[in-house]
């Protein structure tokens, strides 16, 4: 008889402590570093959602290649962010991507039924150079989708302002026949150009050459249209109008580590964001969340 209640396994990728978890012919990879989903499938045959660079041997403490990788209280490079998210760190080499993605985070809680099986995180509350309450915790769920959601909640007296992303690297078949959909008309700043000037969309997002975008405006729902694995990967945003969408190509993947060089034409990046003019400020007290549900469908 084929097992349908969730199996929880202990496993290790390289010195990174992570959770295997089987729910029916889904598979799904957390480390607790960073809390951060290292892979997921749905089907033995079938290529994962999630792309995770060969190269990751998970080194304690390094940022992990591929997976969704969670970069807060900022995205990117700080310098690049709102003057009041900036002020929020008080050292002098911010890391890029934030505090949370090398730190262990404790597993909370974990609330399973016959179809579900739910994750809770929470990442360590002593964050180097940076002195503000909070709280914050990602809940992975796994049904008959994977939905990640990470919560802030500010415990302190003063607002909080912040920037974030489900850094999501997703395994396509061809990066010059894959395309996003869902984006046409919104707007967009190439962050390889101008960070000024918003250009507008028009139709579907395709891929010639390095891409590194932010798009704000961006619907809740996107998806990636992959004809190679004859699938479409939806996603649906919660909490967020901004995405970042990322492809290295040739020359940054050579320079990127933890970068196979042909690791580009197979992995795209839509990252669900809170960026720029969608970031955050929290008063005291409140929460937010920001979140994401993916799903594969046969591409008609
Ligand atoms: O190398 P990392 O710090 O993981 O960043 C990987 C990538 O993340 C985002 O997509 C940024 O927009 C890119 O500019 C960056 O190269």
């Amino acid at each position: 008889m084929t097992r349908t209640a969730p199996l929880i396994e202990h496993v290790d990728h390289g010195q990174l402590p992570c959770l295997r978890v089987t729910l029916g012919d889904a598979e799904l990879v957390v480390a607790r570093q960073g809390a951060h989903v290292m892979s997921y499938r749905r089907g033995v045959s079938a290529a994962p959602l999630i792309w995770l660079s060969p190269e990751e041997d998970g080194v304690k403490g390094r940022p992990i290649r591929g997976g969704a990788p969670i970069c807060w209280p900022w995205f990117g490079a700080l310098a690049r962010n709102p003057a009041d998210v900036q002020a929020t760190y008080t050292g002098a080499e911010p890391p890029q991507h934030g505090l949370v993605r090398g730190v262990e985070w404790q597993l909370d809680a974990i609330d399973e039924t016959e179809s579900a099986i739910e994750l809770t995180f929470e990442a360590p509350s002593d964050l180097p150079n940076w002195p503000h309450l909070v709280n914050l915790q990602l809940r992975v769920r796994l049904d008959d989708a994977l939905h990640l959601d990470l919560t802030t909640t500010n415990k302190g007296d003063t607002a909080l302002p912040l920037s974030q992303a489900l850094h999501t690297y997703f395994r396509i078949g061809d990066i010059h026949q894959a395309h996003i959909e869902g984006l046409d008309g919104t707007g967009y700043l190439n962050t390889l150009e101008s960070w000024e000037q918003k250009l507008p969309q028009a139709g579907a997002v395709h891929f010639t050459a390095e891409t590194d975008r932010v798009y704000l405006g961006v619907p809740d729902l996107l998806a990636i249209a992959d004809p190679v694995l004859e699938r479409r990967i939806t996603l649906e945003t919660r909490g967020s109008t901004s995405a970042v969408v990322w492809n290295p190509w040739i020359d940054k993947a050579a320079r990127t580590p933890q970068f196979p060089d042909d690791g580009w034409q197979e992995m795209l990046c839509i990252e669900t964001a809170n960026v720029l003019e969608d970031r955050i400020v929290l008063a005291p007290g409140k929460a937010h969340t920001v979140g994401v549900t993916l799903r594969s469908t046969t591409l008609d």
